[in-house]
């Protein structure tokens, strides 16, 4: 039974009942439920408390090796501060906590661990390995601002470690392969990414990663692509449709050699009408603009760089779409395709290009990539500050309710 469960309403859901190795962790949830419930009982006696704060929550969603975490360090980088993983877990936690942001990792809701997967001849990526009754429930009171005991899945062993606390963060990022998968979950989400990194970019990336860094063979590769592909097809790839935001890697079309991969053609595809979001625009909101930069301002090397932007439809919905094929040679001239952008979202000029200098040495830093995934970052933190200032007695309640946990430290 749930520690939370005798305060019913905070209504926790807890997978585990607390064994001798959850203890530590059941003891803080416990602290935690009891100094809501004090806030909660101040509420009545002139300290206005509630425990019914909101947290932000933002699905990102793509196949494994296809970049999430790269992405995910630069939204954590946007949103102010460096994440780590939350106290006290073990050392495999999958989670990452920053000062405003937590990102955790959907592979924790694996409900058949390696073994079992293997027994039953199903992927990670088959609806059948996963908990999505759990995912629901966790990401639903987290939103609803309760703390969670989420399962922990170790990549190193295969297996499920104890479960670790969670706290409701001011902005909540859920990463995996299914974040769009279930209908429930998808109407929690306050912003919906797709990363749709082409067959051709995928392999090159994995072999980047899985020969070059971790001594796998190309040929075991080339079999765990093949094995994963009609799972992909079929539970990954149509999540797309139902995502706001879309970022698709393609290869450049600046070299006539049609498998280059080393250059990238990136295209940012922003569904219209989408609430918090006003999509990026190149010199005039609506037109349709091809733009070589290259000239005084901009150092270029063969092949070159092209941006394009212009209306589209996505799934038959209005959208628009901002594309970049190429690469930067010096960073720091970024600021001149910058100035040529609005809606960015910025809070001063040249504040893309600040963040891209920051984190020069994270893969995709020279290209569309890199550029646009900043750019979604500096999007979320708009869209999280919007939230909160129009929902006056959201920011109101979370500001109330952090004095009455400083007051009663958890
Ligand atoms: N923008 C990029 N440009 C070039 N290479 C990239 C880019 N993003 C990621 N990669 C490559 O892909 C590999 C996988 O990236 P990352 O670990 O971020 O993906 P992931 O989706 O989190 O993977 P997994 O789900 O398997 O943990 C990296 O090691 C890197 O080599
Ligand atoms: O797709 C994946 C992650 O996105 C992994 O394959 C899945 O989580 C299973 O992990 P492991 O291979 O470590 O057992």
């Amino acid at each position: 039974m749930s520690v939370c469960s005798l305060y019913p309403a905070l209504r926790v859901t807890m997978p585990w009942s607390c064994s001798e190795s959850h203890l530590g962790s059941c003891r803080k949830q416990l602290m935690f439920c009891v100094s809501r419930t004090t806030a909660r009982r101040r509420a009545s006696t002139g300290v206005s408390c509630s425990a019914d704060t909101r947290t932000v929550v933002i699905g990102l969603a793509a196949d494994s090796g296809c970049g999430k975490s790269t992405f995910m360090r630069r939204l954590t980088s946007a949103l102010g501060g460096v994440a780590e993983p939350p106290r006290g877990c073990g050392a495999y936690s999958n989670t990452l906590v920053g000062d405003a942001t937590t990102v955790i990792c959907l592979d924790d809701y694996h409900a058949l661990d390696r073994e079992g997967r293997k027994e039953k001849g199903v992927t990670a990526l088959d609806p059948k390995a996963n908990n999505f009754d759990l995912m629901y429930e966790q990401v639903r009171a987290l939103k609803s601002g309760v703390a969670v005991e989420k399962p922990v899945y170790n990549h190193v062993t295969g297996r499920l470690d104890p479960p670790e606390l969670i706290r409701p963060p001011n902005i909540l990022f859920i990463e995996g392969l299914h974040p769009l998968f279930d209908p429930r979950i998808r109407s929690l989400l306050d912003l919906s990414i797709y990363l749709d990194i082409s067959n051709e970019v995928k392999f090159a990336w994995k072999i980047q990663r899985d020969m070059a860094e971790r001594g796998e063979s190309l040929e075991s590769i080339k079999a765990s692509i093949k094995a994963r592909k009609s799972d992909f097809d079929m539970y990954i790839d149509p999540q797309k449709q139902y995502a706001d935001v879309i970022i698709e890697v393609l290869p450049t079309r600046l070299i006539p050699d049609k498998s280059a991969t080393e250059v990238l053609r990136v295209r940012l595809v922003m569904r219209e009408g989408v609430k918090h979001f006003t999509p990026v625009y190149l010199f005039d909101e609506g037109s349709t603009i091809s733009w070589t930069p290259c000239g005084g301002k901009l150092s270029c090397s063969y092949p070159g760089i092209r941006f394009f932007y212009g209306p589209d439809t996505y799934f038959s919905d209005e959208a628009s779409v901002l594309e970049m094929d190429g690469r930067f040679d010096r960073l720091d001239e970024l600021i001149y395709v910058e100035s040529h952008l609005s809606n960015l979202s910025t809070k001063y000029y040249g504040e893309v290009t600040q963040q891209m200098l920051k984190h020069a040495d994270f893969p995709g830093s020279n290209d569309g990539t890199g550029l646009f995934q900043t750019i979604v970052g500096l999007k979320v933190r708009q869209l999280y500050e919007q939230i909160i200032a129009g929902d006056g007695s959201h920011g109101l309640k979370r500001e109330q309710l952090r004095r009455c946990l400083r007051l009663s430290p958890v």
